[in-house]
């Protein structure tokens, strides 16, 4: 990586005395924001302030990695285990966030895609849309512009996208913005098998499955360059390749601890208290424009609650005094998650070849890839980073009895059953009750459109540890969590409880996703190849409680995709910010980033997290301009 040459700072004393904008974390989002600022608001000065270090390469995925290398719980990476999940026997999940100058986007598989037209709508109605100005407007004609405005997307050459059959649609791209969407130049042996037998299934292939509808076979881009397919994050793109600007400062190793209100939340903007990890000092930092809070989904709230901005309840029992009796902050947690289908092949799994498990078994494929990849064009196995296809499919082409699943959502929102899912201590919250049943009013309507997906299941290749698997992620959970303070040590990373299954409706999305996906093994493609189902298996699939019981064992918790912490909702709706992004209540103070959504989208959030933080530089630009 480049050695950054914009306003680096590592000392408190090197800060000015004070800002117009603090953009606290230096991730996806807030790097974002903290360019655009900078750039069109030029008499203002913009900190940001990073608890991790700028330290770009290698990534997940980047060479030297054996394809996919587990991360300590250290930087560039914090690690986190959820509390125990009862309705899945007690097991945690297990989630990653980004440590480092660049966020979550520096550490990713660097799938890039985007959600649909049918999410950005739902996630419109929910942030209370009533026809305000089109900036502050969430559907998909208020997203799309901004989705194709922060990348720069490179077509793959004619012979690469002959070889792999690659298809796109430049319509929805045309953007410039400084992070790069590109296509990779390599896939292994088996993609094409899945895709054939995909196809058996019924699944068809989509042109192009970034422009709102993607209901199909998809290819997405990766966030990575066009010619060295090396990652491009939001601390190269947003930060280390901008010129230098005198209004641009960042500080990197701080610990953005709360924001203080001196004289309450009506008369901000508020200070930020801050903490410096090389000595432990605290200090404050002025603030006379806003601070705009992009720690993402599982910082912010922890930012907010110490604060005193969050559910009064749990604050009191922090012992922190409330300031904003806000029950949404850290109440709203969703992430993908879900079983796979397991199988193995009659003749040995190799006869397809290459497979990733070369990386780690043999030293000369390995040497090859790292080779292939100094080239120009890079070449080979690393330029696929985690993977670019997915099916996606809803639950209408799942199962014939979707309106049995949706029937039911409508009936617990409608009778005021579902309150009793919700986490216990904001459970009996009036605002809460009304924000959760109208957002699962709202995901009924998703799950029944037939255009929106419900079920992904991603595949760079179905090589697994002992054979083959098919992985299946939950869209559109209906079960929340929460993230909490740690009361005992409040400025580590806070407590997760990820509430897995605490709605029972989900436990019957993920039964009618594992029976799809098993279908695989009826197509003439995997019998041809000999296939034989090694989980669930017949028997457990035909009977309800003993496929239930192998959602529970084999379910992965989290795809890494934690969201909706601080919700774009009404506050009588529980929601923590409006569809400006400021913090209901409180002078100067805004979220920026995948907090802020309602719901999930049906993508992995990279992507939407630029288009968030581009969509809400033009909302804070248009205001001070
Ligand atoms: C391992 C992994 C794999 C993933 N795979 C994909 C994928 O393939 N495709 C995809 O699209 N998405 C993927 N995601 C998800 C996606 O990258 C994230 O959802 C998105 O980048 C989040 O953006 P954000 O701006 O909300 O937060 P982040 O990018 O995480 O930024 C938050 C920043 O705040 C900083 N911070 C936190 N607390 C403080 C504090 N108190 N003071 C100062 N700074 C603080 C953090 O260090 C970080 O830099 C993955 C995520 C992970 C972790």
């Amino acid at each position: 990586a480049s050695v950054p040459n914009a306003n680096l700072k590592r000392q408190v004393s090197q800060l000015q005395s004070s800002y117009d904008f603090v953009v606290v974390g230096g991730g996806t989002s807030g790097l974002t924001v903290a360019d655009r600022l900078t750039q069109h608001l030029t008499t203002k000065k913009t900190l940001v302030i990073e608890y991790g270090d700028i330290q770009f390469a290698p990534g997940q995925f980047d060479p030297p990695t054996n394809w996919i290398t587990p991360h300590p719980n250290a930087p560039p990476s914090w690690n986190f285990n959820s509390l125990p999940n009862p309705e899945f026997n007690g097991k945690t999940a297990f989630v990653r966030a980004g440590q480092v100058l660049g966020g979550s986007s520096a550490v990713n598989g660097m799938f890039f895609d985007r959600g649909t037209k049918f999410d950005h709508n739902a996630m419109a109605e929910l942030s209370g849309d009533d026809g305000g100005p089109p900036l502050t407007k969430w559907n998909w004609s208020g997203m799309y512009s901004y989705f194709k405005k922060s990348v720069t997307f490179t077509p793959p050459s004619a012979s690469v996208a002959a070889k792999y059959n690659y298809t796109w649609d430049e319509a929805a791209y045309g953007g410039t913005g400084p992070v790069y969407s590109s296509m990779a130049r390599f896939q292994w042996a088996d993609q094409p098998v899945l895709r054939r037998a995909w196809q058996e299934m019924g699944i068809n292939p989509v042109k192009e499955c970034a422009d709102g509808t993607k209901e199909g076979i998809c290819w997405a881009p990766a966030s990575q360059h066009p010619i060295t397919a090396l990652r491009s994050h939001a601390g190269n793109a947003h930060y280390a390749n901008v010129q230098p600007r005198a209004n641009y400062d960042l500080i990197v190793k701080h610990q953005v601890v709360r924001v203080v209100y001196p004289n309450g939340p009506k008369s901000g903007p508020p200070r930020v208290e801050v903490r410096s990890l090389l000595d432990n000092t605290l200090f404050n930092v002025t603030v006379t424009g806003e601070v705009i809070l992009s720690a993402g989904a599982l910082h912010t709230p922890s930012i907010l609650q110490r604060s005193g901005i969050g559910p009064s309840a749990f604050l009191a029992s922090a012992g922190i005094s409330t300031v904003i009796d806000l029950p949404g902050v850290g109440s709203n947690l969703q992430d993908h998650s879900g079983p796979p289908v397991t199988w193995s092949y009659s003749s040995p799994y190799p006869s397809f070849g290459p497979l990733p498990s070369q990386m780690t078994s043999n030293a000369t494929f390995k040497a090859e890839a790292t080779a292939a990849f100094s080239q120009t064009p890079a070449e080979g196995p690393y330029t696929l980073a985690g993977g670019n296809s997915a099916i996606f499919v809803s639950l209408p082409h799942m199962t014939a009895q979707y309106k049995t699943i949706t029937k039911k959502i409508r009936k617990m929102a409608t009778d005021g059953s579902a309150s009793a899912y919700l986490p216990p201590d904001i459970r009996t919250d009036p605002a809460m009750k009304a924000g959760y049943k109208q957002q699962l009013l709202v995901l009924a309507e998703l799950l029944e459109n037939p255009d929106s997906p419900s079920l992904e299941s991603p595949w760079a290749t179905s090589e697994a540890p002992g054979g083959a698997m098919a992985l299946s992620f939950l869209l559109h959970p209906l079960s929340r969590g929460t993230v909490r303070l740690n009361l005992s040590s409040p400025l580590d990373q806070p407590i997760l409880d990820y509430r897995a299954g605490s709605n029972p409706v989900d436990f019957d999305l993920h039964l009618a996703q594992v029976r799809f996906l098993r279908r695989l093994f009826n197509t003439t493609t995997l019998q041809g190849l000999g296939a034989t189902e090694t989980a669930p298996g017949a028997a457990v699939a035909a009977d309800d409680a003993a496929l239930k019981g192998y959602v529970k064992q084999a379910a992965y918790l989290s795809f890494m995709h934690p969201c909706c912490t601080a919700a774009m909702m009404p506050k009588p709706k529980g929601g923590v910010v409006g569809r400006d992004l400021k913090v209901h209540g409180a002078k100067g103070l805004r979220v920026v980033d995948m907090s802020v959504l309602p719901i999930l989208p049906a993508a992995h959030l990279s992507a939407t997290a630029y288009a968030v933080g581009e969509k809400a530089a033009d909302i804070i630009i248009a205001d001070w301009e």
